[in-house]
């Protein structure tokens, strides 16, 4: 990292010059407030049981704040599932960090050169589950909905492609058409010591958690519909999705959730009555954006946000019945999808981000992912089609966007 860069928190730095600066290896995260880009790692934090996460990172950074050394920072990602997931909560802090300011549209001018895959894919895409187990899969929560054992889950499905991923011009493209969203790219080597390098990237749009001083926001999502090139059948679907029971009953169980999560630390909080539009390239999306006032600085970003999660966003509710269906039904270990990625300081400050529009790239192949809340009134065909629109944000940014058009893809059995 040049050394304009490297010395601490520079305000100077744009969030492209970081994305530029970005080297496979390195660990990215930005947010329309704030963009992180750092090298190398101090220190991994040790693992621990789910319930002292927050605790020993409190008491690790609060130490590392005393020597007085920057960067006291933490960055990382942790999985869906915090314990029994092949994939362990990965903390760290780096070696040299260089921090810019939030996403702005010199971002939208990065148009990074060369191919950002091999785009010939060498072997078809493995689905999992296939697109019928997909719309079974729906079929059964209904069921189990209509059971009550839960009121919502969510269900998701992977796709693994065989292909050499060029990961920084990944990252600059998913930023370049994401400027609102919260953009990442974790290596995981040092997370997992099995010898393969992976990285985990995408392009989220949730937020799960931000504290700045005594501010903490979350903007959860939960109702969601896919854009049209159509500008007059956009509106419609985005006016649609405004009124639609089924997408305000799923969206509602969320804010509950949330703002019930959020009140313990909090001297006010404010939960808007109705949801807003959030729209991303791909997708028009329910949120609503949940303040609160932190009622004791000492509580860092990441206990509130290990409070939260998992949401009913990417869950259900209630919490336990919808992770076992999950756990029972989905067929594949979701590892850091629908995990939280982002950072935290010795300040307590940090911005944490659900780990949605993402993918895991390995040399050679990768795995995306997507879900959808399944509540009653909802249905099987256009759940799967909202993964499908929801797996074209990191399609779009390889240039493998037309790959879903039909479901004519080969699927595993
Ligand atoms: C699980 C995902 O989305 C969640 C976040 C926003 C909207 C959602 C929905 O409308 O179903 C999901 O709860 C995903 O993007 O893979």
């Amino acid at each position: 990292m040049n050394d304009r860069l490297h010395h601490g928190f520079l305000k100077q730095a744009s969030a492209a010059d970081l994305l530029q600066h970005y080297q496979a290896g390195a660990t990215f995260f930005a947010s329309p407030r704030r963009s992180l880009l750092a090298h190398g790692v101090k220190v991994v934090m040790p693992p621990c049981e789910p319930g002292q996460i927050a605790a020993n990172a409190a008491a690790w950074l609060k130490e590392a704040g005393r020597e007085g050394l920057p960067p006291a920072v933490l960055m990382g990602v942790l999985p869906f599932r915090l314990d029994g997931s092949s994939a362990s909560p990965y903390l760290y802090m780096p070696q040299q960090l260089a921090s810019g300011a939030g996403v702005d549209s010199a971002v939208a001018a990065l148009n990074p050169a060369g191919q950002t895959t091999g785009a010939q894919l060498s072997t078809p895409p493995l689905m999992q589950p296939t697109p019928e187990g997909y719309r079974d899969n729906v079929r059964s929560a209904l069921a189990a909905i209509r059971d009550t054992r839960f009121a919502k889950t969510v269900l998701s499905r992977s796709l693994t492609l065989d292909a050499q991923i060029d990961i920084p011009a990944l990252l600059q493209r998913l930023a370049a058409r994401n400027l609102r969203g919260y953009t990442f790219a974790v290596d995981l080597a040092e997370a997992e010591k099995d010898g393969a390098h992976r990285t985990m990237i995408g392009a989220s749009p949730e937020l799960l958690l931000a504290r700045y001083g005594r501010e903490l926001v979350s903007h959860p999502l939960a109702g969601s519909i896919p854009r049209s090139a159509d500008p007059v059948e956009d509106r419609r679907r985005a006016d649609g999705l405004l009124q639609s029971v089924k997408d305000l009953h799923e969206h509602a169980l969320v804010v509950d959730a949330v703002a019930a999560a959020m009140r313990p630390y909090c001297k006010n909080l404010k939960v808007p009555a109705t949801p807003s539009l959030l729209a991303t390239p791909t997708m028009w999306h329910l949120g609503t954006e949940v303040r609160g006032e932190l009622a004791d600085l000492a509580t860092t970003s990441l206990e509130v946000a290990l409070a939260l999660h998992p949401t009913p966003a990417v869950c259900g509710h209630p919490a336990a019945p919808a992770a076992k269906f999950i756990a029972d039904t989905e067929g594949f270990d979701r590892r850091y999808f629908a995990g939280l990625v982002g950072w935290c300081d010795s300040q307590g400050d940090g911005e944490w981000a659900v780990t949605l529009r993402c993918a895991e790239v390995g040399s050679g192949s990768a795995t995306l992912y997507a879900g959808a809340g399944i509540v009653a009134g909802s249905e099987p065909q256009l759940e799967l089609l909202e993964t499908s629109a929801k797996l074209r944000t990191m399609l779009a940014a390889m240039n493998l966007e037309l790959m879903l058009e039909d479901e004519q893809v080969k699927a595993a059995s």
